[in-house]
């Protein structure tokens, strides 16, 4: 009997630094008209990021969402949250519960949301590494739609790169020091469809 790679619960995809995947978050239809309320009820931005003097659109539509004292700092911009859609909290709960079923518990009280037109839409080289997360975030990811690969590769480049394929109702765990050894991206790929990601964390709350 094989436990680890059937089609629904938690597989680890890297001991160390933890990283697991959950299939199955809300259930395939569920997840798809979850996908269909965001789309049509968030108010998606595309901010601007400035570069040697100029403004470029980021290939991608975002909403910052959570309390109101869980400011962000990104790229150099200041993100204040947009009140939380109901449906967008109640997955933050059932995301909290299926860690805490784990063994692992963590709290969130913000989310990005992002959204790939297609698979030309993407997000670079990052690590969600802002002060304000603290030195060791906990980043669960829940993905919608599309199935992309989300790229991994070690910050000190001691091994090869790696995907992690995202697919539609998944949740992916970034654990303690994920951001510290590793960066992350979703490059662009010829893959069709719609993708939305929800990167759930805890913002140390700041005062005004
Ligand atoms: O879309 C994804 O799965 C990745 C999102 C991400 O890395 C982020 O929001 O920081
Ligand atoms: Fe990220």
């Amino acid at each position: 009997m094989q436990y680890h790679d059937d089609s629904h619960g938690w597989q680890t995809m890297l001991d160390d630094p933890p990283i697991w995947r959950f299939l199955g978050v809300l259930g395939d239809s569920a997840g798809m008209e979850l996908l269909r309320r965001l789309d049509d009820e968030l108010s998606w931005q595309r901010p601007s990021l400035r570069l040697y003097g100029r403004d470029h659109p980021v290939p991608r539509q975002q909403v910052w969402m959570g309390d109101p004292n869980a400011r962000y700092r990104y790229s150099g911009q200041v993100f204040h949250p947009t009140a939380w859609h109901p449906a967008v909290e109640a997955l933050c709960r059932r995301i909290e519960a299926l860690l805490e079923e784990h063994g692992t518990p963590a709290r969130f009280n913000s989310v990005l949301l992002n959204r790939y037109a297609s698979g030309e839409e993407r997000l670079g080289w990052h690590s969600d590494d802002e002060p304000a997360l603290g030195p060791d975030p906990v980043i669960a990811a829940v993905s919608l739609g599309a199935e992309r690969p989300l790229r991994m590769r070690w910050r000190d480049r001691h091994a090869p790169a790696f995907n992690l394929w995202l697919p539609h109702d998944s949740l992916l765990v970034m654990g303690p020091g994920t951001q510290r050894h590793l960066q992350h991206a979703l490059l662009p790929r010829r893959l069709p469809g719609l993708r939305i990601s929800l990167t759930f964390r805890w913002i140390h709350p700041s005062v005004p």
